[in-house]
Formats: C-alpha cells, structure tokens, sequence
C-alpha cells in the first residue's frame, strides 16, 4: 500500500490565545491534486506550514510522506514548499536561481529546470526582481519542482495573478503534475480552480476541518432534499444533515450520505462543489441554507 501523503491526528497549532488550526484529522492518500480551501484565517496557511515542518505543532500528531515534517535533510528534499507570495530573490536573475536551486538541493534536476524555464519563456539573464507575477510563480514552481519532490506543497499559487495566466500556470501545473507523478496540495480561494485542477478537496473554517475527500466522492454523497414540511424529520442512520431551511409548508435540507449506499430519499438531488463548499462555511458561521440562493446572485 502507497504511504499517505499527509495523516493528521488532532492536529492544533495556537499562537498565544489565538487557535490557528484546531484538532484536525486528516488522511489524505498519495497521487492526489489537493485543493485546500476556506475563508481568511481558516487555517490553511498554518496547515501547510506544519506540512512543511516551517512551525510545530502545540499538540496533535502530522506525518508527511509517513514521516516527521522536515525531520532531516533526506525528509525536505521530499517536498517542495512554494510559500504565499511566490518568495523569490529579486536581485538574482532566472539563471542564479538555478543556481543556486542546484548548490542546496541533492536531486536537483539540471535538465528539468533549464526545460521549464524555456518552456515557460523566462529569460535566464532578467533579474527575478523585474519579472511579472505570473513569471515568478513560474520560477518558484520550476524551484520547487527541479527538487524532484514526491509532494509539491503551494500556499495560494495563482492569488496574484489575472484569469489568463491564473488558467496558463494552473494548465502547466496539471501537465506538469502528470509528467512527474507527484502528489500537490495547494490552497485557493478560487472554488472554480480547485474544480478544475484537483482531484481532493479539504474545506478549512474556523480552524477546524469541515469536511475532506475524494471531490467525486464527495459531490456524489451531498444530496439536496426538498419536501413538506415534517416529512424529513426522521431521515436514515448515516445521513447527517449539513443545513436546514424550513419555510411553512417546505422544509430543505442539505445532506451528507456517509452510508456507502445510495441515498433513498425522494426529491434528493446531488449538489455541485460550489454549493456545497457554501453550505459548510456557511455552517461554520452559523449561517442557515437559504443563503445559498444569495450566494449565487
Ligand atoms: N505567526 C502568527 N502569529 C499569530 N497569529 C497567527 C500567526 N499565523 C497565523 N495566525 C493566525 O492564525 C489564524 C489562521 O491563519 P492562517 O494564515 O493559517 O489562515 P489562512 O486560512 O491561510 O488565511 P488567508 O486566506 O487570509 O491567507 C488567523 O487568525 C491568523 O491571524
């Protein structure tokens, strides 16, 4: 069996007083593209950076590829972190940056780096510095992934960058991500690229985990129900109720499946990413359903 990408148990980091991430458990199988998502401050910043062995946690266990995040020297080489504003050095140019990639790095892939930066149309002499946002994402993912790493981690890769060349660098990522059998995790605040790109999604509120899995299973297992009112009162072991909207004759609910089994419930019509993802932080802040007709307009 493949080690786990990334296994969480109760996993809790505070600053002080102030709970950035809250006993999270997580298991989250090799291979996937993971797309991390929730409001400001959720968390996911501090999840990825406990990924990456950049803080400890207060309490609660984190395994990365089944070891300590950044255990040693051997442990970092296996993951390439891409930190929130794309870090570059602006008074190194393209080519130093390999460079200096190739001095710190023990599976440096020359012929990698020097492909990608063509591919991409960087030119190897232009200072980092002078380059645009799109082109240093491009840079750092080339850094990132000439390490070679089994798991590439990004904290909000595309956040600077407009729609064309947001949908350019995630393309390149995917075909990239297909060449190298790697597993990525990245955060976004963009629900339409995680749809696009990933495979895997955990939704972050509050500092708590609100739901995480497979995006098809679980797209296939949250079902909106429309009924009278009073019909949906007793609903079957396993199928937990998400949100609630009751008006004086019509009571909806969003559910989730967790039985395995089909979900047997008339009028039951499964619901997209979007709304469901809605619906969970809308739950975490102690919204009703109703607002995700709003939401849409
Ligand atoms: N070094 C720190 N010191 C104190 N508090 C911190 C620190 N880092 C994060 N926090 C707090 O922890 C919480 C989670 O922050 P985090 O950066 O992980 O959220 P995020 O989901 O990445 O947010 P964003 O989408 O805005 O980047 C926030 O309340 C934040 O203020």
């Amino acid at each position: 069996m493949t080690t786990p990408v990334l296994t969480t148990h109760l996993l809790t980091k505070r600053y002080g007083t102030q709970s950035a991430l809250t006993e999270a458990t997580l298991d989250i199988p090799a291979g996937r593209i993971v797309g991390l998502v929730g409001p400001n401050g959720a968390g996911k910043s501090t999840l990825l950076a406990l990924a990456a062995g950049l803080v400890r946690p207060t309490s609660g266990t984190i395994e990365v590829l089944g070891r300590r995040p950044a255990a040693d020297a051997a442990q970092l080489a296996r993951v390439g972190f891409v930190a929130q504003d794309t870090p570059v050095y602006a008074g190194l140019s393209v080519a130093d940056h390999l460079t200096l990639g190739e001095k710190l790095n023990p599976h440096w892939d020359k012929q990698l780096a020097r492909q990608r930066v063509e591919q991409v149309g960087l030119d190897p002499k232009k200072k980092a510095g002078r380059l645009s946002g799109g082109q240093k994402a491009q840079l750092a993912l080339t850094l990132a992934a000439a390490k070679r790493p089994e798991l590439l981690v990004f904290d909000e890769p595309v956040a600077a960058l407009d729609p064309l060349a947001r949908r350019a660098f995630l393309q390149n990522l995917m075909e990239f991500v297909a060449d190298m059998d790697v597993s990525v995790i990245l955060s976004s605040h963009l629900l339409g690229d995680v749809e696009r790109v990933c495979d895997h999604l955990v939704v972050l509120a509050e500092s708590r985990v609100q739901v995480a899995g497979d995006i098809d299973d679980l797209t296939g297992a949250h079902h909106r129900v429309v009924g009278p009112r009073g019909t949906l009162d007793a609903l079957p072991e396993g199928v937990d109720v998400i949100a609630a909207d009751h008006t004086d004759r019509q009571t909806t609910l969003i559910v989730h499946n967790t039985t395995g089994r089909p979900l047997d419930l008339p009028g039951a019509e499964t619901v997209g990413l979007e709304d469901m993802v809605l619906t969970y932080l809308h739950r975490a802040e102690g919204i009703g359903v109703p607002t995700l007709q709003e939401t849409r307009s």
